[in-house]
């Protein structure tokens, strides 16, 4: 189906440009004229020139068969020229066309355009156009030389003697047959590479653009293996390719030494019929020097830029519906986001989670629903899975069961707040660095950090992170949460350095903030001001307001009496 539009679009396209084409052949007609001297010149020299005593004849169709040669790179001159008038067009219309399918698709889904499918299309516009332009010059420069050399060669071997035509024919078009039945199978191959290719520039794009986040979260093995994954299957399909391209160089083999062992076989009946040795080295010149390398030439640019080319141009012309699916986010998941009018901040469905095949699991069979603005506190004992929630949310790991669907790109701030070298200022505006002085002025004033960036030397001065104390690097971190354009933020006791008076403030302050905030809460005051409290125990999670959760949860109320035993 792609394949076929492919061709079609091909075929469009050649025909747009007829002079280039046919500036093409007469250019090429030239190589014909010099393949035939080159095998006629030979026979000649020999029957009429050095095997009759004739030394000077000899010599003479010797240099006509040496201006051949000539003939022959003036013709190259002239095909490079022509060539460029049909490369360059490829190439122009396919980088419009890899930028008209970024803008579309950035348009259909934003948050897209900002991760996944910008390495995809950065892939498409350099790595794969030049692909396509490398691998089209190289196709149409081997398969025109092939069909016009081909053509001087056979009229040449019929003006010699038409019965050699009939021993070379067959066994060279059995050996091309042999060769154009992998080519199907190989660009299969080539097609999953080129897959994979651009799963892996995606995710190393998505990666590189958090890496201090992720060494900040600790997410390094996470993400590791899970480049690393990416990279195997990689590595798995190169193998592969270089298996078919191993059989491809055997069918080129038998392709380029059959008709040689034919011409060798026949020769005896051949010269019963009275063909002279100067025609049967006149043959074997046109098998050997001119034939037998423009069919390598061809076969190696089919085998390798060929399926190369047929694959990038599916990928070009493909339908935005056809390219391939943002991995990380399920269909299903995304058709549902897309389905409702307002989508949830965030929703766990059925989540699971264990840490490995054969551990316990952390979360078992959780179903939450988050609305925009909703303000969530997180409860449970030490080690029940708090931080691992926060860590699915966020997208650091995957469930092992169930779905977590996330609207837009959330940020988690973890305990151990990170905080880099460098201004203030960049510490604070790093998840948004277009925020304006106003945008900045609002977040010290709602958190109240102007004490704090006064101690430190102004919003210009430059930070030494060991020098903070952790409750000031969790300002800092709150700070910048603040400002960011993130929907939904996840403190993972990212408060916890903070004394009571300042948490409260600083809590208030993003709860009221647009988006909606998750609150792993160490404090109770904490869990008595959030809209909800999600209680975590095992596989009897609940979620309800704080009131409600008293009289229902036998644990909440465990937790709260432990934490102030008057609020119980
Ligand atoms: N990387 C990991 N590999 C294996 N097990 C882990 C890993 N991280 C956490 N766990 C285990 O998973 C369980 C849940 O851990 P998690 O950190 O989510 O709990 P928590 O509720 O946040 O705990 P705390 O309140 O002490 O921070 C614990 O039993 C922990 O030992």
């Amino acid at each position: 189906m792609t394949e076929r539009r492919v061709l079609a679009e091909g075929r469009r396209f050649l025909l747009r440009r007829k002079r280039d084409l046919v500036r093409l052949a007469a250019w090429s007609l030239l190589e014909s004229a010099h393949t035939f001297l080159g095998g006629y010149g030979v026979a000649r020299a020999l029957d009429d020139g050095f095997l009759a005593g004739r030394t000077g004849t000899g010599l003479l169709w010797l240099a006509v068969a040496a201006a051949g040669t000539l003939l022959g790179g003036f013709a190259v001159r002239g095909v490079f020229g022509g060539l460029a008038g049909l490369v360059e067009p490829l190439r122009d219309g396919l980088v419009r066309r890899a930028v008209s399918q970024a803008l579309a698709a950035a348009v259909a889904d934003p948050a897209r355009a900002e991760s996944a499918a910008g390495g995809t299309a950065v892939s498409r516009l350099t790595h794969q156009t030049e692909i396509a332009r490398d691998s089209f010059a190289g196709l149409v420069l081997t398969a025109r030389s092939f069909v016009f050399t081909a053509l001087g060669a056979l009229l040449g071997m019929a003006s010699l003697e038409p019965a050699l035509t009939l021993v070379v024919l067959p066994p060279l078009l059995l050996g091309l047959a042999m060769f154009l039945a992998t080519l199907a199978p190989m660009a299969a191959v080539q097609r999953a590479f080129l897959d994979a290719d651009e799963a892996l520039s995606a995710r190393v794009g998505a990666v590189g653009a958090g890496l201090r986040d992720v060494v900040a979260c600790g997410g390094e093995r996470h993400v590791t293996a899970d480049v690393g994954r990416l990279i195997d299957a990689e590595a798995r399909l190169s193998r592969r390719l270089a298996r078919w391209a191993a059989v491809r160089t055997l069918a080129l083999g038998a392709a380029g030494r059959l008709p040689v062992i034919a011409l060798l076989l026949a020769t005896p009946w051949l010269l019963r019929r009275g063909v002279t040795a100067g025609t049967l080295l006149g043959a074997l010149t046109y098998l050997i020097q001119a034939l037998l390398p423009a069919l390598d030439a061809l076969m190696t640019a089919l085998g390798t830029a060929g399926t190369r080319l047929l694959v990038v141009l599916e990928r070009f012309t493909a339908a935005p519906s056809e390219l391939p699916a943002r991995p990380e986010r399920p269909a299903s998941i995304k058709s549902a986001v897309l389905l409702r009018p307002t989508p949830p901040a965030a929703e766990l469905r059925g989540v699971s989670f264990a840490y490995g095949p054969g551990a316990r699991p952390v979360l078992d069979g959780l179903d939450l629903v988050l609305h925009p603005g909703e303000h969530l506190a997180v409860v449970g004992p030490s080690g029940i899975g708090k931080s691992t929630l926060t860590a699915l949310l966020a997208g650091l790991l995957a469930p092992t069961g169930g779905t977590v669907a996330v609207a837009g790109v959330p940020a988690l701030l973890p305990q151990q707040a990170y905080v880099f070298t460098g201004t203030v200022l960049d510490n604070l505006r790093y998840l948004r660095p277009d925020a304006t002085p106003a945008q900045v002025r609002q977040t010290v004033d709602a958190l109240g950090l102007a004490p704090l960036l006064q101690r430190l030397g102004g919003p210009d001065a430059v930070i030494a992170p060991g020098r903070l104390s952790q409750g000031e690097r969790q300002l800092l971190a709150l700070g910048r949460a603040y400002l960011s354009p993130a929907p939904l933020l996840l403190l993972d006791e990212a408060t916890c350095h903070l004394d009571p008076d300042t948490e409260e403030r600083t809590e208030r302050a993003l709860a009221a903030r647009p988006g909606t905030l998750i609150v792993v809460a160490h404090r109770i005051s904490s869990a008595l001001r959030a809209d909800r409290v999600l209680v975590l125990d095992g596989d009897r999670a609940q979620c309800a307001p704080h009131g409600e959760l008293l009289a229902r949860s036998a644990l909440y109320r465990d937790l709260v009496g432990l934490w102030h035993p008057d609020a119980a």
